[in-house]
């Protein structure tokens, strides 16, 4: 499902101006949108207002159809919204498959069976399915981050975010990050990535937005709005 944000405010406490000044953004199902922006520009501060990590102060953020204001009671959105942490977060005592399925059987509640069939086919269509029964201290950065995908993913949520899904990545592993994003959009998973990297968002992404002071400064496909950047 497509995400459409609008107006979105967000007021540090303290702070002189705040961090989202009415920002709007809408990302088409299953389209991957690049989040680039300066230093302090609010790509943190949108992330995890996206995520249900922080409160926001006006604006609606909808979701599959379903529209939350900025009274809402945060969380993830009921699990419409996924996040895929900058370094991961894997359990390092659960095994591939214990770390994807935990959420599904102790949030949802569903049985170890059908949580675990369900997490297998994400893992074969991440190409991590031999994996399964591995632990994350035995996998590449490039295989942590697809099980860190594949978990946020068996949640089933409309929309996955990344924050900054290169940085923790060896240069030669980049590459594969695309792909990943490209197979994860397969499955008709809207995807928001913000990121430094301009290589990835240009070769990543459908759709790039730039912020400035808090709202969304240029937008629209990345050979344009890049070259305009660079
Ligand atoms: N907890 C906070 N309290 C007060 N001000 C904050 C807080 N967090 C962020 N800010 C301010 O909000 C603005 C946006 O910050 P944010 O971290 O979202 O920017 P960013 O684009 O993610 O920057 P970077 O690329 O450096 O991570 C900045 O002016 C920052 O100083």
């Amino acid at each position: 499902m497509s995400i459409c944000v609008t107006d979105l405010v967000k007021r540090h406490p303290g702070a002189a101006a705040p961090a989202l000044a009415g920002l709007c953004m809408e990302v088409p199902t299953g389209k991957i949108a690049s989040v680039l922006g300066r230093s302090g520009a609010g790509k943190t501060t949108l992330l995890r207002c996206l995520s249900g990590l922080d409160p926001f102060d006006g604006g609606t953020i909808e979701v599959s159809g379903v529209t939350f204001g900025a009274g809402a009671k945060h969380g993830s959105f009921g699990g419409k919204i996924g996040l895929v942490f900058q370094t991961f977060e894997l359990f390092p005592h659960l095994s591939v498959l214990d770390n994807c399925t935990l959420a599904p059987r102790v949030v949802r509640g569903e049985a170890r069976s059908r949580a675990e069939a369900r997490v297998k086919d994400l893992l074969r269509e991440l190409g991590i399915e031999d994996k399964a029964k591995a632990y994350p201290e035995a996998l590449s950065g490039g295989q942590k981050q697809r099980v860190a995908i594949a978990r946020a993913l068996a949640m089933e949520p409309s929309v996955l975010l990344y924050d900054e899904p290169t940085s923790a990545l060896d240069p030669a592993l980049k590459h594969e990050v695309g792909r990943t994003l490209r197979r994860v959009a397969g499955t008709g998973v809207t995807q928001i990535v913000v990121t430094h990297d301009l290589p990835v968002a240009r070769e990543s992404s459908d759709l790039v937005f730039v912020l400035d002071r808090g709202r969304v400064a240029a937008f629209g496909p990345p050979e344009e709005v890049i070259a305009e950047a660079a």
